[in-house]
């Protein structure tokens, strides 16, 4: 059963205008608290752009972004992470010559100092290790814990990727496309884990994603874009027999 009382995450009439291209159209969407959102739409619908507005890396043109029910929308990237945003990036964004364990350990080092202004060297936090154990174990990591980051498979980076979520406390994550590169058979454990995840932690995901398999699996509502627009934002069920959506894909099955 979905709440609805308690958007997370708003963003209100929101466009975004580059060098006089609208990339963005009047999006209104709200997401609720522990809601798995799925948002997809054709190349160059706007997906990627929607989640950069959202998290402050490209400022709109005009609109809303809220979070937690405060307007951001003049908010950089720090202040609405200090507000539990946190994202995933199409390109992985994990130090690849660290360890497992040293980049889930930078991660909640990162949230520690922008909470406290603290700073400390990597590998000086024994105190931390517990729960960034706890964190690995929970995706399944923590047997390579040692292993470089940029020794694990596609799959693997990605639950990497979902412990650091963890371990920086993310109360609302963004994914953008968090299954790129993975291998089909590693495509059931990752849904499976990023289900639990978002359970266990009542967190509030916004997920690009093109695997319209793992979107009827996994999404709550899913937001449909086209040409900057949000064309439709319903159950899968609901968006899969929608006949604008279905035009909007030119015919073609989602
Ligand atoms: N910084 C930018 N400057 C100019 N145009 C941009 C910029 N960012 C995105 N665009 C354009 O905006 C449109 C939407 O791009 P966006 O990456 O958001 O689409 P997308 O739905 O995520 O596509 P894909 O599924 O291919 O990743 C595209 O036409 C893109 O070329």
């Amino acid at each position: 059963m979905l709440r609805t009382e308690s958007a997370a995450l708003g963003v209100e009439e929101l466009s975004l205008v580059i060098d006089g291209a609208q990339i963005l159209r009047d999006v209104t969407l709200g997401v609720a608290t522990g809601e798995l959102v799925a948002v997809i739409g054709p190349n160059g619908a706007g997906k990627t752009s929607l989640l950069n507005v959202v998290s402050g890396t490209l400022r709109a043109t005009s609109g809303r972004v809220m979070l937690h029910e405060q307007d951001v929308t003049s908010a950089g990237p720090a202040r609405r992470a200090r507000l539990g945003l946190g994202r995933t990036f199409q390109t992985s964004y994990l130090f690849l010559g660290l360890t497992v364990l040293e980049n889930v350990r930078l991660a909640r080092q990162a949230k520690e100092q922008r909470f406290r202004g603290l700073w400390r060297a990597p590998g000086s936090s024994a105190a931390a290790l517990g729960p960034i154990r706890e964190h690995l174990a929970r995706v399944g990591l923590d047997g390579v814990r040692h292993d470089l980051a940029g020794s694990l498979s596609h799959g693997d980076r990605r639950k990497l990727e979902l412990a650091l979520m963890l371990a920086s406390e993310s109360t609302i994550v963004l994914l953008d496309e968090p299954m790129a590169g993975v291998n089909s058979e590693d495509l059931p454990s990752l849904m499976e884990l990023i289900r639990d995840v978002q359970r266990d932690t009542d967190a509030t995901i916004v997920m690009v994603e093109h695997h319209i398999d793992v979107v009827m699996e996994l999404a709550h509502r899913v937001a449909v874009m086209h040409h900057g627009s949000l064309l439709a934002f319903d159950t899968p069920a609901n968006v899969v027999t929608n006949a604008t959506v279905r035009d909007a894909y030119l015919g073609e099955p989602l």
